[in-house]
């Protein structure tokens, strides 16, 4: 029958599975840590791709294709970035019966793949800034607990490569980005994350910097990494030899980014506003904003309330809100509303005799359980005032709970207590790698150690004095950490 068997106050992690596959998001596939993403919630990334690809555009960054092969010398060209993740790296080592010669790597990111050609292309400055982006999947195997959208063997992304004459221009395009990661998590997913610096234990090994939005998951009281922007400076460069004559006629090497976001952002969605009934979409994200059903009464007019079904169906997509009728007659309203109700639809309309009646229809939010009668007349106007209400309220609600969870600490007892409550915890640090690698050895558990998350770069006042509550040396920054996914 519908509904969930698990709460998610109870069951997170069987909550979620569960989630996903009613709400028809994810069906699960035959090869673990590999999910079927069904059109529910392929639409959910086609309308984040919407507004981030032609963003990006602005930006004069170019979309294009690299091969999804990675010839093993390129990949171990770069020592210290690839050797970690070795483990990860999934090769193709046949064709029909016959073995390969030679393994051929499948991209788990495309650095190795794009610089060689970075190196052929750029020339001169005149070639420079050379901005490219692909849209594609990556592979990656890996062995912790495989989870729909959050961690999986294969997913989608996009990933943006640029080199530029100078480290400025560098600089200012990683944190343009990070604002287009920013909106995508606040104005589209209704996520509220916070913006900031990686550690250097943190960071992408290969970059110079790595700056990242992180969200939180109050249910877990885990952090998610939801999108990542790195300074690569000219490491890329020197490997690579992707140099340029500059204007004074110098030879010199070029200053690099790359940033992505995947479907992840998806599952943070799911997680932080799915709630008993089954997952909740924001309206901005929704592929179905409105659902128009019709609830027919034994002798009463049916065709007439089909008939304002329809007409309400057109008149809210005329508005260019995203409407359907759901006209199924071997289902009853009570069953569609459940089903609606899982798969996240943010308002349903109801049509019955009395409505139409009353040339009024029942809308309902699917946020907050409210009930609103509007009168046709004003229909497309008041049901867009009442999604915008929802999207603003789903983040207003998602940014409380979350600040809830923030926990300022001062001592390495005050950390270890937030720890157990599942905080995510704001803590004057030293900002010394090895303290890091030692708060990480004595939070190691079942329930993983506490790393950072990032150091905001909006930093609250640091009194001069301040000790870091790991080591008791004066203390340079504020930081997140916190357990995570
Ligand atoms: O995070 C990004 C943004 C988009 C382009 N790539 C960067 C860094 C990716 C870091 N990373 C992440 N995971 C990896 C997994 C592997 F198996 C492997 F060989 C390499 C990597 C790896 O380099
Ligand atoms: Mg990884």
């Amino acid at each position: 029958g519908l509904g969930l068997t698990h709460r998610k106050a109870e069951n997170f992690g069987e909550w979620y599975s569960e989630v996903v596959v009613n709400a028809e998001m994810i069906e699960y596939y035959d090869i673990s840590g590999c999910y079927i993403l069904r059109p529910w919630s392929m639409a959910i990334w086609e309308i984040m791709q919407e507004f981030f690809d032609p963003e990006i555009k602005k930006m004069k960054i170019k979309n294009c294709y690299f091969p999804l092969f990675v010839s093993p010398g390129v990949l171990q060209k770069e020592k210290d970035h690839v050797e970690g993740f070795a483990p990860e790296v999934a090769w193709v080592t046949k064709s029909g019966e016959s073995e390969l010669e030679i393994p051929i790597a499948i991209r788990p990111t495309s650095e190795t793949v794009m610089y060689p050609y970075y190196s052929k292309w750029i020339r001169g400055h005149r070639d420079l800034p050379l901005k490219l982006n692909q849209w594609c999947n990556v592979v990656r195997w890996e062995f912790s607990n495989p989870t729909p959208f959050i961690r999986s063997r294969e997913f989608l992304w996009q990933e943006g490569h640029t080199a530029f004459a100078t480290k400025e221009e560098a600089d200012a395009e990683v944190l343009d980005i990070l604002e287009l990661y920013r909106r995508i998590y606040e104005e589209y997913l209704a996520v509220p994350v916070i913006k900031g610096k990686k550690s250097e234990l943190e960071k992408f090994a290969g970059g110079l910097y790595t700056t990242s939005v992180e969200a939180f998951i109050p249910n877990t009281g885990r952090g998610i990494q939801g999108a990542t922007s790195h300074c690569l400076g000219q490491n890329f460069a020197k490997m690579f030899e992707i140099n340029f004559e500059n204007e004074k006629g110098e030879k010199a090497m070029v200053w690099q980014n790359s940033w992505a976001y995947s479907t992840r952002t998806i599952g943070v969605m799911v997680m932080v506003h799915g709630d008993d009934k089954g997952l909740v979409l924001p309206p901005k994200v929704a592929s179905v904003q409105v659902i128009v059903i019709p609830v027919p009464y034994k002798d009463a007019d049916t065709q007439g309330i089909f008939d304002a079904c329809s007409a309400t169906v057109n008149a809210l997509s005329e508005a260019g809100i995203r409407a359907e009728s759901d006209f199924r007659d071997n289902y009853s309203p009570g069953w569609k509303y459940s089903h609606w109700e899982m798969k996240g639809v943010p308002l349903r309309i109801e049509i019955g005799p009395k409505d139409l009646a009353n040339k009024q229809v029942r809308a309902v939010r699917r946020d907050n359980g409210a009930k609103i009668d509007i009168a046709s007349a004003d229909l497309a106007v008041e049901i867009k005032k009442l999604l915008d209400n929802i999207q603003q309220n789903l983040f207003d609600i998602a940014k409380q709970k979350r600040d809830e969870c923030i926990q300022i600490v001062h001592t390495w007892d005050e950390f270890v207590q937030a720890l157990n409550q599942r905080k995510m915890i704001l803590a004057p640090w030293c900002d010394e790698e090895e303290v890091e690698a030692d708060v990480k050895a004595r939070t190691k558990g079942e329930m993983g150690a506490a790393k950072t998350l990032c150091s905001p770069f909006d930093q609250p006042e640091l009194p001069e004095g301040t000790k870091c509550f790991a080591s008791g040396k004066p203390a340079t920054k504020w930081t997140y950490w916190g357990r995570s996914y």
